[in-house]
């Protein structure tokens, strides 16, 4: 029981110090875009959701799928991983590329959500987990869900940045997400819009 409750006070402690982390890059994206005044309504809109995983180590070869290419449907997500290596970023050239676990480090993935809101600035981030090492993979990702209907503020819409999406129902996209599984091939944000 003891256990219990420190593992549940450190997770929530870490789980809050990575909720201020996103909140500075929350304020950094909305600086870069001039829209520092939306902060507070956009961060309000959000909730968090802390998730663990597990990875067994490769069944048949090193270098077997651990979790299939895909963009996440939510906000934003802060992943840490510990120790063994598996995440890889899809560059916009296309190129696979390793993210090297370091104590120290997170990765901040732009999720579709973030993509429709920017109308399109921020491009959601191709990623998968390869198993590269014969060796059991943890990892835990901070996932940051927007609440209700999303839609790029005004400020963000001008003639060379016309209105890119129509408003997204965030519980109509997440059953679409699920239904369509991760597996699928190509943007679910396109199939959904269909673009
Ligand atoms: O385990 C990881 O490093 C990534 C997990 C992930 O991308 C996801 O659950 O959407
Ligand atoms: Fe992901």
């Amino acid at each position: 029981m003891m256990i219990c409750v420190s593992i549940s006070e450190s997770v929530y402690s870490f789980s809050k110090r990575v909720q201020g982390f996103h909140e500075l890059v929350a304020r950094m994206v909305c600086e870069d875009y001039g829209v520092e005044g939306l902060l507070n309504s956009v961060l309000e809109n959000l909730i968090y959701e802390f998730r663990f995983f597990k990875y067994k180590p490769p069944q048949t070869k090193v270098g077997e799928v651990g979790l299939v290419a895909h963009t996440d449907g939510n906000f934003i997500t802060i992943i840490h991983q510990h120790e063994v290596e598996g995440l890889q970023i899809k560059t916009k050239d296309d190129q696979w590329i390793d993210v090297k676990p370091n104590p120290s480090s997170f990765v901040v993935v732009a999720g579709d959500v973030l993509q429709v809101w920017s109308n399109d600035r921020v491009r959601s981030c191709e990623h998968r987990v390869m198993m590269k090492e014969d060796k059991v993979r943890y990892s835990v990702g901070l996932f940051i869900v927007a609440q209700g209907v999303i839609h790029a503020p005004e400020e963000l819409v001008d003639d060379e940045h016309p209105l890119k999406y129509k408003p997204l129902d965030i519980a109509e996209y997440t059953r679409f997400t699920i239904e369509e599984g991760a597996a699928r091939q190509g943007s679910r944000l396109q199939a959904f819009y269909g673009i």
